[in-house]
């Protein structure tokens, strides 16, 4: 069997997903999980982008330990020499050079020719090894690249030190055939490629991404780079949990295994998709709510008689868990603790017992809390901010014929309680404009999304908010089963990142250390 090794890449082309602003701790947070998961490298930002990248890169490398941590360079000294700075205290650090070759790219973006590409090209991979032993680099647009200028340039590269040549479907052009040809053509002609990993990097606009990253595998690469629910620039990229489940699931086609710990999968999605509030729409392959429900009688029936005639892929396997104690108001801690570790959290006592009080808080309002409950309301205690702000109590007036009116009780950092109350466009509106006249933060409101995170009459439901202020932009999120109420936490969790991140640029201040880690 070959291995694969698996270049996740969430937190840096996923993070490029419009709307998409992950904090800090949400990084770490993520890439604990990425560790967890058992990804090879994982791209934790483009450290030129902003001093806050920097510190991310940094505090992640900090952090894990068994992966290679990545950071992506334009070829420019200035932006390597930023990708040393995230990544000198790394365990396992590799700098992820790139530069675009296609003659579109040439002629329009970078307006270079031929040979001033190759010369950059050679030249940063140069510089890069004053700091990296582990150099990346990335044709960026390979796929529409000419195939001898392209072979000329990943020639010139490896000569040059590169240890991993990535050649990219920037834009998702490809047929797997012709993607897939791309490698082979390459192996037959650039001198000492036997000698570098070749890594696939598809991006989903036709909606082959995954097709034509196992074309690259077939093709030769041994390397492909993906993230988790296949979030990323425009349509996103190969999904991770994807490719690993065609590798799995097809290894008599492929012939080749991943180090992707397969049962973590459905953790590691849901914990992207609430920090970065990029949905997994129901239908989606592998990690989508319908994916392993049987919907039509002649299914139903088959699943009864022989569970293979309608599934490929048991929902266990990719770590979606069967309930074995159902969770209400009748259970104690001990219970509560056990499924906290079943679910995969390691909590310290303190910790556990604050849960707990929220679980019962939970349990009160609603019958059967379900690990998807659960799992909610860790997730939104855990990445708590310092809170300038906290909601003590929200009352609201509404009826189809009058205009809303919300008042709030809010408690301030000193103690303080103030009282506001407005009236609004509708009920949301009217708690914001509450909300601000306490806060007196003048915010953009930049999306507001709500959805429902699990089933029935009382099941919870989750809002997002996306607010900015002065080039700063946060999420802010919340779980509940009165949505009202998940709308005004929401917005008062991201208006106090808000204010966190406005102090932290202007002290640099350490980010907030974790307050639990999760298995
Ligand atoms: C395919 C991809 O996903 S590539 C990664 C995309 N990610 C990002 O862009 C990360 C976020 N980006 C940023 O924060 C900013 O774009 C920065 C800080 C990197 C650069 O900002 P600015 O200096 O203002 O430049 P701006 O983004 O407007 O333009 C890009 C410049 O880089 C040049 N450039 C683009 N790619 C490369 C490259 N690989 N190597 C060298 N130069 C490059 C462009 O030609 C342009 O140069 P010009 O200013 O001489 O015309
Ligand atoms: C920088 C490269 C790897 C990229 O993101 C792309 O080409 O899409």
């Amino acid at each position: 069997m070959r291995k694969i090794e698996i270049f996740d890449t969430t937190l840096r082309d996923g993070e490029q997903s419009p709307g998409v602003n992950l904090t800090i701790d949400e990084k770490i947070e993520i890439a604990l999980q990425l560790e967890r998961l058992g990804v090879t490298r994982m791209e934790v930002g483009f450290a030129a982008a902003s001093p806050g990248e920097i510190r991310a890169i940094q505090e992640v490398a900090k952090r894990v330990k068994n992966t290679t941590v990545v950071s992506l360079s334009r070829s420019l000294e200035g932006d390597i020499d930023k990708s040393w700075e995230a990544l000198k205290n790394a365990e396992n650090a590799c700098v992820h050079v790139f530069l675009a070759t296609s003659p579109i790219h040439r002629q329009h973006k970078l307006q270079m020719t031929k040979e001033q590409v190759v010369e950059q090209a050679v030249a940063a991979v140069t510089y890069a090894k004053k700091y990296f032993s582990e150099i990346q680099f990335s044709c960026e647009d390979a796929a529409r690249t000419e195939i001898d200028f392209l072979s000329e340039v990943v020639a010139a590269v490896v000569k040059a030190g590169a240890k991993v040549i990535n050649l990219p479907d920037t834009v998702g052009y490809m047929t797997p055939v012709e993607y897939g040809n791309i490698f082979r053509q390459l192996r037959e002609r650039v001198p000492g490629i036997e000698n570098v990993k070749l890594s696939s990097h598809c991006h989903d606009d036709l909606g082959m991404a995954v097709a034509n990253s196992l074309a690259a595998i077939e093709g030769g690469a041994t390397q492909v780079e993906c993230t988790v629910n296949g979030i990323g620039e425009r349509a996103g990229n190969a999904a991770l949990e994807e490719v690993a489940l065609a590798l799995d699931t097809r290894k008599g086609i492929y012939q080749a295994k991943t180090d992707i710990k397969l049962d973590e999968i459905a953790r590691t999605s849901k914990l992207v998709s609430r920090l970065t509030g990029m949905f997994v729409p129901g239908n989606k392959a592998i990690v989508g709510a319908n994916a392993f429900a049987h919907e039509s009688g002649i299914h139903q029936d088959g699943v009864l008689k022989e569970i293979t005639t309608y599934e490929i892929i048991r929902p266990e396997t990719v770590g979606f868990k069967s309930n074995k104690l159902v969770m209400g108001k009748h259970s104690g801690r001990h219970a509560f603790k056990d499924k906290l570790e079943e679910l995969g959290y390691r909590l310290e006592r303190e910790q556990v017992n604050e849960a707990f009080v929220r679980f019962k808080d939970l349990c009160d309002r609603k019958k059967e809390v379900t690990d998807d409950d659960i799992v909610a309301l860790l997730d939104s205690k855990i990445l708590e901010m310092p809170e300038a702000f906290v909601l003590e109590s929200l009352q609201l007036a509404y009826g189809n014929l009058s205009v809303p009116t919300a008042s709030v009780r809010i408690a301030l950092a000193n103690g303080e309680m103030v009282e506001e109350a407005a009236v609004g466009n509708g009920s949301v509106d009217s708690i914001y404009k509450a909300i601000d006249r306490v806060t007196e933060e003048e915010v953009t409101l930049d999306d507001y999304k709500i959805v429902s995170v699990t089933h029935g009459k009382d099941a919870l439901g989750e809002v997002y908010v996306r607010l900015s202020q002065n080039g700063i932009s946060v999420q802010g999120r919340d779980v509940s089963t009165d949505v009202l109420e998940a709308s005004a936490k929401a917005y008062i969790q991201a208006i106090n990142k808000i204010i966190a991140r406005r102090r932290d640029s202007s002290n640099a201040v350490e980010p907030l250390p974790l307050t639990s880690t999760m298995n």
